[in-house]
């Protein structure tokens, strides 16, 4: 039996001692299984080696593209309730999101502290040994209304600042459940994506159909001639990590001549500030 790393790369004739996280070609191993063991003893060494951190991942799909290689994403922002909600499938979802960036070695960045789904999600990817930002505006950092920031942590000065900086440093977004903020912060970064300012993914996490009412919104927001159709595919969204995370890799920039006119003109901006900035629109 051969064992490929995490790069898919190389093969290895013996299983790498627990320290290192390798591939396991589930397919061959489930083969072998069936030859030599009881259900009972595999399912066993199974959970154990799930215990000590291994991905059992059939080479297929990691050839495939599909898991096990390295995400296209380096960090992923997480917008989230400063509330844990009632119920413990929320809860759940913010671990499962935080292994699912851990698994697929990508770093999280966040609104920073401890409470809520904000803890549990960057508590999941720290102890998963992921690294995590926290960006903190300078007022909230006191531990009373925050708790304490795992990981890095970058104070700035103003809940502006902290939206521009997570989006920065960022190569996606992803909502999970929340309150207010999490709706502003989702739907900002919906619209600077719908301006152009960005081409990065952003994806809903709908635990349990939390947010069936926002994406029927926005479906009659289409209908209604609001929000352009093409624009739809802006906001990406599933009922679990791995299929979140996993459309979210494939997604592809929504191309509208609109945008990138935008674009283009805020990259000159950029480029030459004071230009174009009260230019009329051709
Ligand atoms: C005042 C309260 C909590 C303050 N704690 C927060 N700490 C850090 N970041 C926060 C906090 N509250 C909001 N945020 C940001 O908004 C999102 C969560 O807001 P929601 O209204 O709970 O959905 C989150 O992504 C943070 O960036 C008690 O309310």
């Amino acid at each position: 039996m051969a064992f490929k790393d995490m790069q898919g790369s190389k093969w290895h004739d013996q299983m790498p001692n627990r320290q290192n996280t390798f591939i396991f070609p589930q397919t061959e191993v489930v083969l072998i299984m069936r030859r030599s063991d009881s259900g009972a003893a595999e399912r066993a060494r199974r959970r154990e080696r799930e215990r000590a951190g291994w991905q059992l991942r059939s080479v297929r799909e990691m050839e495939e593209n599909k898991v096990g290689r390295p995400s296209r994403f380096g960090r992923v922002c997480v917008f989230c309730g400063s509330s844990p909600g009632k119920r413990n499938c929320y809860q759940d979802a913010a671990v499962e999101l935080g292994k699912e960036l851990v698994a697929r070695k990508v770093g999280l960045v966040y609104g920073g502290g401890s409470v809520g789904l904000m803890g549990l999600v960057s508590e999941a990817v720290h102890q998963g040994g992921g690294h995590v930002i926290g960006i903190i505006p300078r007022t909230l950092m006191c531990k009373e209304i925050t708790g304490e920031t795992i990981g890095e942590v970058r104070p700035v000065a103003s809940m502006h600042q902290r939206k521009a900086e997570m989006a920065r440093y960022s190569d996606a977004f992803i909502a999970l459940p929340g309150g207010y903020g999490t709706l502003e912060e989702l739907l900002e970064v919906i619209t600077w994506a719908q301006l152009g300012i960005h081409s990065k993914p952003v994806g809903l996490l709908n635990v349990d159909g939390y947010y069936d009412k926002l994406l029927a919104f926005i479906d009659k927001a289409v209908d209604d001639g609001f929000i352009q159709p093409i624009q739809r595919r802006l906001v990406v969204s599933a009922s679990n990590a791995g299929d979140l995370v996993q459309k979210l890799e494939e997604y592809e920039p929504v191309q509208d001549d609109v945008v990138a006119r935008l674009r283009r003109e805020m990259e000159q901006v950029a480029l030459h500030p004071g230009n174009g900035l009260h230019e009329p629109c051709s």
